[in-house]
């Protein structure tokens, strides 16, 4: 039977036994662990009576998600504008504070100034939906296909632990299940980038950590924990089952592994032993003065510098930005691992099983600290005349101010804003984005989960053809000069073979309360049905529910060259995506076939 038949069939895929080759019952076991971008807070529910305040791990300055509710997301617009990661928990201070600027809504990048925004036609969309058949939803829910990657689905980590030490924990805990069944580092592999752990920032590190570190030279940071492991003794099971003891949630003693911060992490992925400040960066790629704003989220302020674009990210600072509680280092230093992993796959000579370069690529992560330069800051301004800046002056930050910076590829413009000419050009888009999630469904079970308009950026090159890899089979698609490519990894699920990095969304429950009719709110809505709301689990239907909403788009938002044929052949694609399970499947519908190209 061939794997998708046997996905069919109700069979375990394990993507990671084919991939590495090997025995899938072995491999099984090393996606045991959750890697949960937020642990789930034991805290009132939105419903919960009392609305208490309650500190949250040793930070004092989280609260209860019902007071957060309460004081903060008091509309769809507002929760929207913010992504479920940071949802969850709000600092008093922040609850207290007024807010500068109207939040804008989530996921949607801004309406530049001069540019009229279309209100979306829900007449017309309802005509629409008369027409076509309407968009019901299967009854889906966690079936046995997808028990392999349930494993500790219901497992929630009891509160007060450091975050870090419970990544460790569970880094041990899959090492362990990795000693009774051979290696499986995929992780390892992904974070294997030399970090100079030489002057690693080691204010909160007890000095015998600092001199394990300062042996370690250039490492990766799961070498760095091997070796701090190491320095209890042999790296045997024993060993390894005794610092789980030590990590474990009852124990009164602090271990040596508490005691590595995310920060200090963060750090080692990015290769830093210290935060840089930004010119460091820019001046890689191009002169101060040629630096030019290109774009701004909710978290992030996009700079062109050269032929990359550099999002600079704010974080674990204790006040809002842009209306939002700053992400935190752990949150950041998941998203440094997805893409770094995503970023794995455009590799064509080393993956021959999955490969495709639609995801974009992260060129550099570094993290920097320092007011805003100069130069950004008059970028900043510029743009802000022109187009009118949703987010809150740079100027506004403290010199402590921490930030990621995301340097990457520059993927064009989104497609909100880009003019499609025809409907090869919108084929293409949908093959692109199609083949590209069946890919990172394939290598990662991966889901993007939030595929908004916004997200998808598109240029035109000269290229003809678009090659895929999928599955150890390589198959190329006609893409009429238009590429694309993907971006924010903030709501995505990934399982690196080690661990699951997925957002709990079930703490977000704004999310989902988006105006009916709307398409990308009613996709969120449809997530939550297919998931029931576990969000842990593996639901490739979910890049399903993202396609369709594209062909929405396409149909209802976008125009562009089209016979009422092209539409019709649209509205077929539509219906048949209501059938399938995941990308995978959807790859293979007929719509798509006229694109392939014969290698
Ligand atoms: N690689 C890129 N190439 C070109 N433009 C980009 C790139 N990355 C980001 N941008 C621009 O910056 C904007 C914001 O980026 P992004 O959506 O990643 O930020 P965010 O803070 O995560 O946003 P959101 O509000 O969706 O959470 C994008 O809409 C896009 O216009």
């Amino acid at each position: 039977m061939d794997r998708n038949a046997r996905a069919r069939a109700g069979g375990v895929v394990d993507v990671w036994a084919e991939i590495t080759g090997a025995p899938e019952q072995q491999q099984q076991s090393t996606v045991q662990p959750i890697y949960q971008r937020r642990r789930q807070p034991s805290l009132p529910t939105p419903t919960d009576s009392d609305h208490q305040l309650r500190p949250q791990h040793s930070n004092h300055s989280r609260v209860s998600f019902a007071a957060a509710a309460d004081a903060k997301r008091v509309s769809w617009n507002r929760s929207l504008s913010t992504r479920g990661r940071t949802s969850i928990a709000v600092a008093p201070c922040v609850a207290n504070e007024p807010q500068q600027k109207q939040p804008r809504r989530r996921g949607k990048p801004p309406v530049p100034k001069g540019k009229i925004a279309e209100h979306p036609n829900f007449e017309k969309e309802r005509e629409y939906f008369r027409d076509v058949d309407s968009f019901e939803l299967l009854e889906e829910s966690p079936s046995s296909k997808h028990f392999g990657t349930w494993a500790t689905g219901n497992q929630t980590v009891p509160d007060p632990i450091p975050p870090i030490s419970s990544r460790l924990e569970k880094w041990l805990l899959s090492k362990k299940i990795n000693f009774s069944c051979g290696p499986s580092s995929t992780l390892s592999k992904i974070l294997e980038t030399p970090a100079s752990m030489d002057h690693i920032y080691t204010d909160d590190l007890d000095s015998s950590i600092v001199k394990t570190l300062e042996k370690c030279g250039p490492k990766s940071l799961v070498q760095v924990c091997e070796d701090i492991s190491a320095s209890y003794g042999d790296q045997g099971c024993e060993d390894i089952n005794a610092s789980i003891r030590k990590l474990s949630l009852a124990s009164t003693t602090t271990s040596h592994f508490d005691r590595i911060d995310p920060f200090t992490a963060l750090l080692g992925i990015c290769e830093q032993s210290t935060p840089l400040q930004f010119l460091d960066i820019f001046s890689k790629y191009c002169a101060p003065e040629n630096i030019a704003k290109v774009g701004e989220g909710t978290y992030g302020e996009a700079f062109r510098a050269g032929n990359t674009v550099c999002k600079i990210v704010p974080f674990d600072g204790d006040f809002p930005v842009n209306g939002e509680v700053q992400k935190k280092s752990e949150e950041l230093l998941e998203e440094a691992v997805l893409s770094k992993a995503l970023n794995s796959l455009r590799e064509f000579e080393k993956n021959d099983f999955n490969a495709c370069t639609t995801f974009i690529e992260t060129i550099d992560l570094k993290v920097c600290q320092g007011l805003y330069d100069a130069a950004l800051v008059r970028t900043w301004e510029k743009w802000d005349e022109k187009n009118g800046s949703e987010n809150d002056h740079p100027k506004e930050f403290p010199e402590k101010q921490r930030y990621l910076v995301f340097v990457l590829q520059h993927g064009g413009k989104d497609l909100e804003s880009f003019v499609l000419e025809n409907f090869d050009e919108a084929r293409s888009l949908l093959v692109q984005v199609t083949a590209a999630m069946a890919v990172a469904e394939a290598a990662y079970e991966f889901e993007h989960r939030d595929l908004h308009w916004g997200n998808i950026l598109l240029s035109r090159k000269d290229s003809v053809t678009m090659k895929f890899m999928l599955e150890g089979k390589q198959i190329s698609f006609r893409t009429y000069g238009l590429s694309v490519s993907i971006i924010d990894f903030t709501l995505s699920r990934l399982n690196t073979g080690e661990n699951i990095l997925f957002l709990d969304l079930s703490q977000d429950p704004y999310l989902f309360k988006g105006p009916k009719g709307d398409k990308q709110s009613e996709t969120y809505r449809k997530m939550k049905e297919v998931t029931e709301d576990h969000w842990e689990g593996s639901f490739p239907r979910t890049n399903v529910l993202w396609l369709i909403y594209l062909v929405d788009i396409l149909l209802l938002k976008k125009t562009y060259l089209r016979s009422s044929k092209n539409e019709r052949d649209m509205r077929s694609l539509k219906k048949r995506l209501d059938k399938y399970d995941s990308a995978k499947e959807a790859i293979f519908d007929p719509f798509f076939e006229d694109l392939l190209v014969n290698n």
